[in-house]
Formats: C-alpha cells, structure tokens, sequence
C-alpha cells in the first residue's frame, strides 16, 4: 500500500519548492509577461503553478484558457495543476474537471468553432479532415479542374497542401511563398491559386474543415469586433506553453484575445524553436515583448536542473554560435565528471552495433534500457540501428513512425462515422463507399451524386437502386448507416456497431486481418474517454494516438525498452544517456535545411534540443560515411562525410573524443579537413 500522506497544511507555502524566478513568474500580476525558460529549467512546473496560483488567488478557472503544443502537454499540465489547485485549498487528492479550457490551438479552436458556428455560417456538424484526407480533396479538385494531365510534372497533392498551408499559417500570399519555400513550383502560380479557390469551395460545400481552418477561422473570428469582444470577455487569463513553436495565425489569436496583454502569459524558449517548417516563426517569441506598451516583463529560468555541467557547457558552446536570441546562459549545481563524448566510426553499420553495445554495456552497469534513449534528424537515419536492435533482441520503440491513424482499417473505421457525422464530407464518403464488395470509384461517385441533391442524404440512400454486384452488403450498409444517423446506442456503443459492421470487410480484405482487429478494439478504448462521437473524431484527428500493433517491436509498456525519436518527437523530454546519431553535415543540418540562414539556425536549435535532453551522459556518433538514399542525381550511394559545422574546432575540447572499434584506424585529421571543403564546395555549385 502506497504511503499515506499527512493532509496538506493550509499555512504551508505552497510556492516553497521554486527558485527565486520561477516564483517571480508564478507571482507576476496581470500584465503580459514573457517567460523565457531554458532547457530543463522547469518550464512545466513553473506555468503549472502560476495556474494554480491564479486560482487561490480567486481567478474562475472557467475562465482561464491554457494552450499547449500537444494533448499530452495539456494533459500533464492539467493533471498538476489539479493536484496542486486541491492542495491549495487544502482539498484531499486532485480537482478532476477544474480547467476546462486547457488544450492544443487546434483542439481549443474547434471546440469555439463549434459554439460559434452559426455566427460565422458555418453548419455545427463539421467534420475534420486530417492531412491525407485534405491532400484526397486538393487531388480530387485538381482532377476535376482538369489540371491532372500537365505537360510537365505538377506538383504532388502533399506538396499543393504543403503550399495552401504555408500560406494560410503564414499569413502570407503565394507569389511571396512560391519564390521563397517552393521555387521548384514558382511557374504553377495560376494553376495553384486555382486549385486552392476549388479547394476552399469543395470545403465549404462538403461542410469539412482542416487543421489550417482551425486556426483560420478563428483568427478570422478575432477580426470581426463583436465576436473578437465576446471571445475576448470570456477568458480572464491567457496562457500559452511552447511559444517558441507558434507562428504568425497562432500569434494573431492571441492578440486578437487580449490586444492589451492584459491576463497573458507566454513561456517558451527561443533556443528550442524547431518548427518553422510548419511555419512556426521565432519572431513571435523574439517580438513579444515590444508588442505592447508599456513592454511586457520577462523572466528568464536560467537555472537548468536536468544536466550535469559538462553536458550543459557542451550544449551551451553549440548554442551560443547562434546570432540572435534572448540573452540568457544555462548554469547547474549538477556536477559531473564525464564531458559528452565525440565518437568517430566507420560507417552507419559500425554506429548500430556501437550504440547496441553501449546500450547493453550502461544495461549492465544499472541503467535501465528506458533511460536511454536515441534521437536521430530524420526518422529514416534509425534503420541500420533498428536491424541491429532486433537482431540482438534488444526491445525499443520508436516515435516519429507510421501513426495509428494513418493506418488504413483505422481509417476506414473513422471514415465511417465521420459519414454518418456529415454524410456531406465527400473524402469519407468515397472512402466507406468502396469498402463494400463490388464498389469501385465510379460507383461510389455515382452514389454521392445521388445523396448530394437531397436535404437528408442518408435518407437518399434508401431510394438510391441497389449497385449492381453490391448485392446484400448494401441494404446492410444502409441500414447501418440508417442506424447509426438516428444515433440510437449513443456514444460510444455506436463505434461497436459500426466495428461489427466492419469485420467482415476486415476478414476480406486483409489477410493480417486479426492484428488489425487488435487497433480497432484499442480504438473502442480509445472512444470511451470522450463524450460524444462529434468530440471523439475531431480531437482524434487532431492529435492521433502514436502506435499500431503492426508497427515492428513495439513492446509492452511495462517491459524495459529503449527510445527511438526523432528531435522533433523528444522536445520536452529526457533521459539519463541520450545518443545522437550521424553528427555530419547533410544528417544536421540536414540537406533539406541548408539552403538559407534561417534554415541553418534552426538545424542548430535541433541539435541544442537534442543535446539538452540528457541528463548525465551524452555521446554524440560521427560515421565517416553515410548512405544517401536517392536525394541528388547520383541516386542512392555512400558519400564520405564532414563532422557537422555546429561542431566547429573551437568546440571541441568540451568534449571528450573516441574512435570505435579501438583496434580500428581514425582518419587523418588533415584527410577529413580537405573531404569538408571539398564536398561542400561541389554541393554548392548547384545551388
Ligand atoms: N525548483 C526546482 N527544484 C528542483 N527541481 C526542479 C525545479 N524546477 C524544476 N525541476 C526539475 O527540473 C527538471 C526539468 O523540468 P521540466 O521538464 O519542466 O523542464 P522544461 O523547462 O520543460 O525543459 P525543456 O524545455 O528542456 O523540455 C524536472 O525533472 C523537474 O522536476
């Protein structure tokens, strides 16, 4: 039995545990404020107790909106503030419920949406449509606008979403984004604006939204006075986590919310801001404070109490090479005696089957496999290591892979209900349409042709004529359909029937059919922590579940198991040995990234993340070759690569260095100056 706690004592302070900072945010009065937390500095805790801290000190926590990078950051955060509210008021255990408004931008949006709909012409019954399905539409427009059969290449229906979305989150029009993010496109300019007006009409008429409608219409929301009034009086407090990730839309809302600063928060650190290819910008973070007058106060948490002083000196000397940012410098009483460690190898297969050994080798020496993890730029730079992982049994998993939603039964499941939702929504509709035996494209188009006319188009199937060769499984279709339209199980009874419904298609079409039956079961666990079938789809959507059962070596969560991550997956988190692999230019910055300054600075930000996460041992993997799997005109090949430029020689003597195996022979250190400039040099001829 767990210990008991004596009861909380009202006198206690309950700020006792912070540093002289991090009380200094929690006590700040109502005028806009700026946290800038550093790694590890206790970004979490300190925005947990300012919360909290509003709320003993009489704010309605109704009426407090704290908004997240991610449902998980929503749900810790949430959790302590709970915990920390009820001891406050000397409750016993937790206040489940007590802040209703905590959650990702996306997820907050489509919740007011959702409530303001008919203000804004919107039907209520929208649904949402993830990345694929928004990249199914653009496709569907383009094909229809008879733009599917150019001359020369057009661009891909990812790559036309991936421009529509820039713009949108952006705020930026085409002519300026084409040059600057797409060049390759800039002569599809007229086509792209086309495809993108058909695309925004299709949205309307099918009644869906996707995740940049989110942001879109609520900033357009916050642009109209009377609406921007009344969403602004409904919230007391804003608070914003992770704001070094937002971009121009995000900032919008928030200004939009409290054009006076008045109740906002915003903690972030500019040194961790690595999403601007989803157009995040650290301009907002950067800007903030100048935005009102008199400016807002900033609080720097400067003292990091997640590494030791050699990992932090390291990581420190990275991030100072950086040009602009806000001042601050990371220190810790942590001390240590180990520098993180520079590790030369042959190629990727020698950095597997080193890091399988270290891992095994810290295994033996105490640490557990699940404080250690390895993070990698891109999710494809793991493979070598996974096959050597499962070669020698070691158990991990990995986060960054195929997501559970994007597998297919998964969908069609989800597609289901989404059609029933809103038999408008074309994309669903196409999609559970051809589920049914002898339903090919042209007659799933022929049916939605049909439904479209009428005021209720699930009642329009019943008089739509049987297709031919669909035989009995359409009446069974539309009787469930029918069903479930007339919702009358509720929620979540109904994802049951439409899983009964499924199976047998499952069983058809697949022939791994009973993994797969594994996910749609976990996805009925899934639907019981929300409330209704409307909520349960668009916050599904929004932040998908990691893991499906078909995804290699995925273990038990209470067996000991190594992380694989890429960066991006392991902001916020850490481990006590962390390894990072293929330290070389063109794996971070990654060839991708190279192209402008901006680029470069935020691949340094990437490195700084990853560097930070450790708390005592870091090793940092150089393999003298890599292999490049089809990025340039020479196609798949090993090239001989160059220690990354974030690691430049004045840096060097923060770390420790090692060549793996021993026995084997280091490259001459003048050999692998002249392979930098060389092959730089040569990639920079086509640029
Ligand atoms: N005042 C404090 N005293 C002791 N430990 C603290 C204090 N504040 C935070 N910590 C500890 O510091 C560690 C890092 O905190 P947290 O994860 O909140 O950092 P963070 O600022 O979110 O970091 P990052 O941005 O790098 O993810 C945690 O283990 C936390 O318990």
């Amino acid at each position: 039995m767990p210990p008991r706690l004596p009861p909380p004592l009202l006198s206690e302070d309950p700020l006792a545990g912070l540093n002289a900072e991090q009380r200094r945010a929690v006590e700040h009065g109502s005028s806009p404020l700026l946290v800038i937390a550093g790694a590890g500095s206790g970004k979490t805790a300190t925005l947990a107790h300012r919360v909290a801290h509003l709320v003993r000190q009489g704010a309605d926590p109704m009426r407090i909106l704290l908004l997240t990078f991610s449902r998980r950051a929503a749900a810790e955060m949430t959790c302590r503030v709970e915990g920390l509210a009820a001891t406050a008021l000397g409750a016993r255990g937790s206040l489940p419920g007590l802040l209703p408004w905590a959650g990702t931008f996306h997820a907050v949006g489509a919740r007011l949406l959702r409530e303001h709909a008919l203000q804004i012409g919107l039907d209520p019954a929208f649904t949402l449509h993830d990345r694929e399905d928004s990249a199914d539409l653009m496709n569907l427009v383009r094909h229809e606008l008879g733009l599917s059969r150019t001359e020369k290449r057009f661009p891909t229906k990812a790559t036309c979403l991936a421009i529509y979305s820039r713009c949108v989150n952006a705020e930026a029009p085409l002519d300026v984004v084409l040059p600057t993010h797409f060049p390759w496109c800039a002569e599809w300019a007229g086509p792209l604006k086309e495809i993108f007006g058909g695309y925004v009409e299709a949205k309307q008429r099918e009644n869906t939204l996707d995740y940049d409608d989110l942001l879109l219409y609520w900033a357009q929301m916050m642009a109209e006075p009377h609406l921007a009034a009344a969403l602004s009086r409904r919230f007391d407090h804003v608070l914003v986590d992770e704001y070094q990730d937002t971009n121009r839309l995000q900032a919008s809302i928030l200004l939009g919310l409290k054009p006076d600063g008045r109740g906002v928060t915003v903690v972030g650190d500019d040194a961790q801001s690595i999403y601007a290819f989803r157009a995040a910008t650290v301009r907002n973070i950067l800007d903030f404070p100048t935005l009102f007058d008199p400016p807002a106060t900033i609080v720097a948490l400067e003292r990091n109490y997640r590494s030791t002083q050699p990992v932090l000196a390291a990581a420190n000397a990275v991030i100072a090479l950086s040009p602009e940012r806000h001042a601050k410098t990371l220190w810790t009483d942590r001390p240590g005696e180990a520098k993180p460690m520079l590790m030369g190898v042959r190629d990727e297969a020698d950095q597997a089957r080193y890091i399988a050994e270290t891992l095994l080798a810290n295994r033996e020496a105490g640490m557990r496999l699940k404080q250690q993890a390895v993070l990698f730029r891109t999710g494809s730079h793991s493979g070598p290591l996974e096959i050597e992982l499962t070669r020698r049994n070691i158990p991990f998993k990995k986060f960054g892979g195929l997501k559970f939603l994007e597998a297919s039964h998964v969908k069609d499941l989800l597609a289901l209900l989404r059609f029933v939702e809103n038999p408008r929504d074309r994309i669903a509709g196409f999609r559970v349409l051809q589920l049914l035996p002898g339903i090919g494209p042209a007659s799933a188009q022929r049916v939605l042709e049909g439904m479209a006319p009428s005021a209720d188009p699930i009642g329009a199937l019943s008089d739509i004529p049987t297709p031919p060769r669909a035989g009995g499984a359409w009446q069974d279709f539309v009787a469930l359909v029918t069903a479930l339209r007339r919702n009358p199980t509720g929620w979540p009874q109904d994802l049951e029937l439409a899983r009964h419904w499924y199976e047998p298609h499952l069983e058809r079409m697949h022939e791994d059919a009973s993994m797969r039956r594994a996910d749609l079961v976990q996805l009925g666990q899934v639907a019981q922590g929300y409330p209704s079938r409307g909520r349960f789809l668009a916050e599904l959507t929004l932040d998908p579940p990691d893991a499906t059962s078909d995804q290699s070596g995925v273990p038990l969560l209470d067996e000991d198991y190594v992380t694989l991550s890429t960066i991006h997956s392991a902001k916020g988190q850490e481990w006590r040995s962390v390894f990072l692999l293929n330290l070389v230019d063109g794996c971070i910055p990654s060839d991708l990234g190279t192209g402008e300054a901006e680029a470069i600075e935020e691949e340094r930000r990437l490195l700084y993340v990853a560097m930070t996460r450790a708390k005592e041992e870091l090793q940092l993997v150089v393999p003298q070759r890599f292999f490049t799997a089809g990025q340039n005109a020479l196609g798949d090949r090993h090239v001989y690569a160059s220690r990354s430029r974030f690691l430049p020689p004045a840096l060097l003597p923060l770390f420790e260095r090692g060549w793996w195996p021993a026995a084997s022979e280091e490259p001459r250190p003048a050999a692998e100056a002249l392979r930098l400039d060389l092959t730089a040099k040569m990639r920079a001829m086509w640029r």
